[in-house]
């Protein structure tokens, strides 16, 4: 689904991808995990050509994105959804509209963009919640939001960059259950960067281990499930009393 050959980054005269080659095998929920500055976004953000390889190819969904002109670059992008972690959506439209804009820009057919609106909200379970704004949202609506926004135009794949990283646990699980239900129920590839363990255990099939801008391993796991926190605030005293205990 996701192919890299030989692929290598530069910014100035640092490299922070060496000459990495890598498969994503469609279907399949793919971590890509290490150290601050080892260069995981750059390699995601190198997946949709955000960032252009200095050397080497990508290969999307059969669309070598290397060798294509503008235009076509813009139509294969359609099938590559993406998310950050700090969500980037646009402040002065409501949910419907931030939706609306990623069809809009797609040249999605004008006839049928509200019903696929509604059709994403209703996915996310935010359909209540069109008219508000970004700022009148909790972190984890409007992630809710950025997902139904990269779900609009039906892509293949969901690049996910630091999806939980701003987010309470709870509220982590939640993001994390509404990304495996995307890919189970629309068999959508997933490849997700993120620094917490947790995060990579619960739902990826395959990590890769990046360091230095180069793959150190790739793992493959079996995904250990997404475990709701208990948020109660009798647990958080009964945690702060254990540990003054382990301390006595
Ligand atoms: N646009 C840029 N201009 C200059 N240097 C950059 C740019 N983007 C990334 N870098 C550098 O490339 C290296 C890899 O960055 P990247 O953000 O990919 O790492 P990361 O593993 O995602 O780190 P973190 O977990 O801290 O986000 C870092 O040293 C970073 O400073």
């Amino acid at each position: 689904m996701i192919k890299l050959h030989q692929v290598s980054k530069s910014f100035s005269q640092f490299q922070a991808i060496k000459s990495v080659s890598l498969t994503i095998n469609k279907g399949e929920i793919h971590g890509i995990i290490g150290a601050s500055g080892a260069g995981k976004s750059t390699l995601l953000r190198l997946m949709n050509l955000l960032e252009i390889p200095d050397e080497g190819e990508v290969e999307v969904n059969g669309a070598k994105l290397t060798s294509l002109n503008s235009k076509s670059l813009r139509q294969a992008r359609k099938s590559i959804g993406m998310i950050f972690q700090h969500f980037n959506l646009v402040a002065n439209k409501t949910v419907y509209d931030n939706v609306l804009i990623a069809l809009e820009l797609a040249s999605y057919p004008k006839a049928e963009q509200r019903d696929r609106v509604e059709e994403c909200l209703q996915f996310v379970g935010l359909k209540q919640l069109k008219d508000k704004y970004p700022a009148q949202l909790s972190g984890g609506q409007k992630q809710r939001v950025a997902i139904a926004r990269a779900l609009a135009n039906n892509p293949q794949v969901l690049l996910c960059d630091e999806p939980t990283s701003s987010l309470d646990p709870n509220t982590t699980a939640e993001i994390l259950g509404v990304l495996e239900n995307i890919n189970k129920t629309l068999g959508v590839t997933i490849v997700i960067v993120s620094h917490e363990m947790e995060v990579i255990k619960s739902i990826c099939n395959r990590v890769t281990v990046l360091a230095d801008g180069e793959v150190y391993e790739t793992v493959l796991i079996e995904p250990n499930g997404i475990k709701a926190v208990d948020n109660s605030p009798n647990y958080f005293v009964e945690q702060l009393k254990d540990g003054e205990r382990d301390h006595a």
